[in-house]
């Protein structure tokens, strides 16, 4: 446009030179010729101020087409700490045609979660998530809009209340309490710790769902499959895909990623779906069983499922019957998956820790003893008064937080953080996992000290609120899932240390390494030997 404006100047600037007014048509011309061009150069001169002013994170070249992807490796937990040391609170990574930003100080983290929630809220679900989450339908997949707003809105207040919760903590004890008898025929025998707590878990989870349980001959295998899928789920929705970073090639499939999670998907899909058939045909199943009495499932009882029910038929009133079974078994997904392992693989840690560091085990031990008693067992109201365990807890998830990444956000527009430009659609990481370590910001960060949490009990909560220590998330998207995941941890684990003694199988070496997935889990499961230490085995019948 402009060089038309310039042309239609200089012509009739040639045609003034013969007339009499040239010269003020001449002055008039070179005037708005200069103005343009004046303009011209102080929009770009501006333009590039801006971006100078707030250029993009810095970060470590990568190859070209490629960028970082080669030096990426499998440990992005360990990855993204180490290029942290040297790039600071934030930085970015070029990965294929996709940009990832990584935030690694509290201050910047505020930034996102705070300041700039609302546009941080998005989720840009990878393929593997796209897929496991019913084309994005889950809570924690869905994009920010009514739909997710809703569904977290139910969740939240209705089925994670303290009313509603109180309402089924006869559900959950009971399961703690199955295993512990369970657990007392096995005293002086080895047990997988990890695969004993996603049992209680996944059972604790169905019970408070539809009032069903896995039972029968095939529950302890059956828990055992589970685990073994749902942790392959976890690596899958973690693992960087290049079908992600390069969609041109996502038919591909070049790693095999989304051909694995197909077939896990497919798995827990007919798992969900055997428990909804249960829970709303009445079918039976070798592996599901009902409480008794459950079976009259009435209108003034409204377990989760039911619930859900309910209100999913508003949220997708338009939608086929098929595809409001997919909501449905999106959000039991939330649930079912994304609650049990994280809360047991959380379990499996602090066990660890406290197997390593005999003397607080002592501690914990006392501290039952004088709050619950030898001669009972423990119930949801002990658990505030469990101070030392509670500040084990937070330590253990502080040094081993389930999701040290939590989950990407996506800026719904292009902003500015930390004095960087992030661009709109970016995938943007909050290094959790960095920042608990941070010796800035905790003394001798390394060390499993519960006692850093005593110091000051009302400094750190888990409600995100301290950008030092988040890690359930924090803001909008602030795991849905935290009020449960608090009471079921911290009872089970209370329960387990309170009926049992623990010790590791002579001659076993514990270590505390790690593995990535988007739930990060120790490398070698924990394996240890419970005994009983209550004062009368009638306790451990109790349920
Ligand atoms: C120790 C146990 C748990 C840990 C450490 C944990 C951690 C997290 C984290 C870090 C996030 C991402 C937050 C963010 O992006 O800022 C998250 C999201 C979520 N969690 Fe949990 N979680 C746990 C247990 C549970 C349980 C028991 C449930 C359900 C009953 C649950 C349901 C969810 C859901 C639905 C989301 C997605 C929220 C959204 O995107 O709006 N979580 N969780």
């Amino acid at each position: 446009m402009s060089n038309g404006y310039a042309g239609r100047a200089w012509l009739c600037l040639w045609h003034a030179k013969e007339e009499d007014d040239a010269i003020p048509t001449a002055i008039t011309t070179f005037l708005v010729i200069a103005i343009a061009t004046l303009t011209f150069l102080v929009f770009s001169i501006f333009r590039r101020r801006k971006n100078s002013k707030n250029p993009l994170p810095p970060g470590p070249r990568g190859m070209p087409f490629l960028g970082y992807l080669p030096f990426l490796g499998n440990d992005l937990h360990r990855k993204f700490s180490e290029l942290a040391k040297t790039y600071g609170p934030i930085y970015k990574l070029q990965l294929g045609s996709k940009l990832y930003v990584v935030i690694n100080s509290p201050s910047v983290a505020r930034e996102i979660v705070r300041d700039q929630d609302m546009t941080f809220a998005n989720r840009d679900p990878n393929i593997a998530a796209t897929m496991s989450s019913y084309g994005g339908r889950s809570i924690a997949f869905a994009s920010q809009g009514p739909y997710w707003r809703n569904l977290r809105k139910l969740f939240v207040r209705q089925i994670m209340s303290n009313a509603s919760l109180d309402a089924c903590y006869d559900l959950r004890r009971q399961e703690v309490r199955k295993a512990l008898s369970d657990l007392y025929r096995k005293s002086g025998m080895p047990v997988d710790i990890g695969e004993l707590t996603l049992l209680i878990l996944i059972n604790g989870m169905m019970a408070m769902l539809w009032g069903g349980t896995l039972e029968g001959d095939k529950c302890e295998a059956m828990g055992a499959e589970f685990r073994k899928v749902v942790a392959e789920y976890m690596v899958l929705l973690g693992s960087p895909n290049v079908s992600d970073f390069f969609p041109a090639l996502a038919w591909l499939d070049l790693q095999g990623v989304e051909r694995d999670m197909k077939r896990v998907h497919q798995w827990l899909d007919d798992f969900l779906q055997s428990v909804i058939d249960c829970a709303t045909k009445g079918k039976t199943n070798e592996l599901f069983k009902q409480k008794e009495g459950e079976s009259e499932r009435n209108e003034q009882k409204r377990d989760f499922l039911q619930i859900f029910l309910d209100v999913e038929m508003d949220l997708e009133d338009n939608h086929s019957p098929t595809d409001k079974n997919r909501v449905l078994k999106a959000i039991l997904k939330d649930i079912v998956v994304g609650g049990t392992d994280t809360t047991s693989t959380t379990i499996e840690w602090v066990m660890a820790e406290l197997l390593q560091n005999q003397n607080m085990m002592n501690k914990v031990v006392h501290e039952l003893t004088e709050v619950v008693g030898d001669d009972k067992m423990v119930e949801e109201h002990h658990l505030p008064k469990l101070k030392y365990l509670n500040a084990v807890i937070k330590e253990a998830f502080r040094l081993h937080p389930a999701l040290p990444l939590l989950v990407p956000r996506t800026p719904h527009a292009s902003c500015v953080v930390g004095g960087y430009t992030i661009p709109k659609g970016s995938n943007v990481f909050l290094n959790v996992g960095y920042i608990h370590r941070d010796p800035t910001i905790w003394d001798k960060p390394s060390e499993f000290r519960p006692e850093r949490f005593l110091e000051d009990p009302s400094k750190y909560d888990l409600s995100g609120n301290d950008f030092t220590y988040m890690p359930f998330g924090s803001g909008r998207r602030i795991c849905a899932g935290l009020a449960l995941a608090e009471r079921m941890l911290t009872f089970s684990l209370a329960s387990l240390l309170h009926s049992f003694e623990w010790e590791l199988p002579q001659g076993v070496e514990l270590e505390l390494s790690d593995k990535f997935g988007i739930v990060v889990k120790k490398l070698n499961p924990l394996v240890a030997i419970p005994r009983p230490r209550l004062s009368t085995p009638e306790l451990y019948m109790s349920r």
